[in-house]
């Protein structure tokens, strides 16, 4: 069968040149891969060091006993393909004309997402640039087009706000995510408060457990992570709303 045939940008003169280079029919095939479960995408980012264990500084000084470091999928594109396949899988039934990737860690999944789907993209910038376009959003957009968000992990949610209150502030319409990973502290519900809907691939209560079964994480540390999940959650954004344009 000829594999290429049909596929998004590779048609034509391209899909020939593709047919006779054994690496690009590789990246191809890869591409139509069947999916991994859930289990087998868990245990993969295990293995490739997205879950780290011990007292871990987060964000803004507060301690975890477990991070979930989504950066390490660039160095592994089988499994930065599946997870894209399984953010996919979840914006399937949700309305949008763009997609945007939390800077920086969203940002390739964002990407191979936007190729696989031929859906375009816009990237946030992290200060607004400050000669030439002088613009906070690069990529092409209309106000009140729908713009899907897509984020790594979700503690708090303020990280996800932020760029939905750039995203608003130029005119674009916001109110669903994507997320690898919601960490069950009151995230999600304080997205919902303000207007945005959460779709998961992981939720940690769930991931604890495909790795505890997998036998990846023990019984006692699920323990400290799950007390720790219940102690430290989050009900607002109070705590940052100086740095968001609109809540
Ligand atoms: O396990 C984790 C926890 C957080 N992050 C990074 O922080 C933000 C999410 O935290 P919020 O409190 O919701 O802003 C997210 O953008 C991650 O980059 C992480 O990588 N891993």
């Amino acid at each position: 069968a000829d594999i290429t045939a049909g596929f998004g940008p590779f048609r034509d003169s391209e899909s020939r040149l593709l047919r006779t280079r054994s690496s690009r029919i590789n990246y191809i095939s890869t591409y139509f891969q069947s999916m991994w479960s859930l289990e087998e995408l868990a245990v993969r980012l295990f293995d490739a060091g997205a879950v780290r264990l011990g007292d871990i500084e987060a964000k803004i000084g507060r301690r975890t006993p477990i991070y979930f470091d989504l950066r390490v999928v660039v160095s592994h594109p089988q499994i930065m393909l599946s997870v894209a396949q399984h953010l996919q899988k979840l914006a399937r039934e949700i309305d949008h004309d763009l997609l945007c990737g939390v800077p920086y860690a969203a940002l390739p999944l964002a990407a191979v997402m936007s190729v696989h789907t031929n859906t375009p993209m816009i990237m946030k910038r992290k200060e607004t640039k400050m000669y030439a376009t002088k613009r906070i959003l690069e990529g092409i957009f209309e106000k009140n087009q729908k713009c899907l968000v897509v984020e790594d992990v979700v503690t708090s949610g303020g990280s996800l706000m932020e760029t939905v209150g750039t995203l608003r502030s130029e005119g674009l319409v916001v109110t669903h995510a994507v997320i690898v990973l919601d960490r069950d502290q009151g995230g999600a519900s304080v997205l919902k408060q303000n207007g945005i809907h959460v779709k998961s691939i992981f939720t940690l209560t769930g991931l604890l457990k495909i790795l505890n079964e997998a036998g990846k994480i023990k019984d006692e540390t699920v323990e400290i992570i799950l007390e720790h999940i219940k102690e430290c959650q989050f009900s607002n954004l109070d705590f940052m709303k100086d740095n968001l344009e609109i809540m």
